[in-house]
């Protein structure tokens, strides 16, 4: 919140500090989260590392934050919204899952262990968990990209390279012209361990130390790696281009 325009105005002492930290960060992570309440302040805070290249991790409200952040800023969509913060805005580019109850609170979110398909080769989480087809990770949401958001998102040069089995709901997504710029619908953190860190995590320290080049060959020739979150070690060769990346398509390994 002190990053806002409010607070600038409020508490200038509180903004300049604020922003001098987020200018002082190796890198960025916006956490997950429900409600408006600091939403302005954390597209800020995805801009500024979208713009300055420094690494960035978006965990779930952090994904969708990064997709609207996105809509707004390089699509110049500037009332693109979650119709969580406004539920009438003209580009709903994060909406309420289908599925999903807002009468009944109690276990409708969608929750727990889900799979998520890597549909791209050479993009950075994928590498970082090891080059597996798929990984199950955990989950706590009532939103999602807007499917039918999809495809002109992509058009922009955002990359969606996980979804989950049906393919029409986003759980990864990269920027692939920036050093490190990852966000997961997934929450990284209930898997992650002291001495098992999640690949998501380990991806945003090493880009902030400047060594994610480094990381991703050692993972690719000796796969070392924490891989044991992975479910499995094939995947898909690659032909096309999916925004900048190689679209994978046969079987193949690193
Ligand atoms: N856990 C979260 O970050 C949830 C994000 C968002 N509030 C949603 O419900 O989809």
């Amino acid at each position: 919140m002190d990053l806002e325009e409010m607070s600038e105005e409020e508490s200038p002492d509180v903004y300049d500090a604020a922003w001098s930290l987020l200018k002082g960060a190796d890198g960025i992570l916006v956490p997950g989260g429900f409600g408006a309440r600091g939403i302005q302040g954390k597209i800020l805070a995805a801009k500024y590392a979208r713009e300055n290249n420094i690494p960035f991790l978006g965990v779930c409200l952090g994904m969708q934050i990064a997709v609207i952040e996105f809509a707004r800023n390089v699509m110049n969509l500037h009332d693109a919204n979650s119709t969580e913060f406004d539920a009438n805005t003209r580009n709903p580019c994060v909406v309420f899952m289908p599925e999903g109850s807002k009468t009944h609170m109690g276990g409708t979110m969608r929750l727990g262990l889900r799979r998520t398909y890597f549909i791209v080769k050479d993009c950075k989480s994928a590498k970082l968990y090891g080059n597996v087809k798929y990984v199950d990770e955990r989950h706590r949401h009532r939103y999602e990209v807007n499917p039918d958001w999809v495809a002109k998102l992509e058009k922009s040069g955002l990359s969606f390279v996980g979804k989950d089995e049906s393919g029409r709901r986003m759980e990864v997504l990269e920027l692939p012209m920036h050093p490190y710029y990852i966000g997961v619908q997934f929450h990284p953190e209930f898997k992650s361990r002291p001495a098992k860190p999640s690949p998501a995590f380990i991806g945003l320290i090493a880009a902030s130390c400047a060594q994610l080049d480094i990381l991703l060959k050692a993972q690719c020739c000796n796969n070392l790696l924490p891989t044991k979150m992975a479910t499995s070690n094939e995947f898909s060769g690659t032909k096309s281009l999916h925004n900048g990346h190689p679209k994978c398509i046969a079987s193949e390994t690193c």
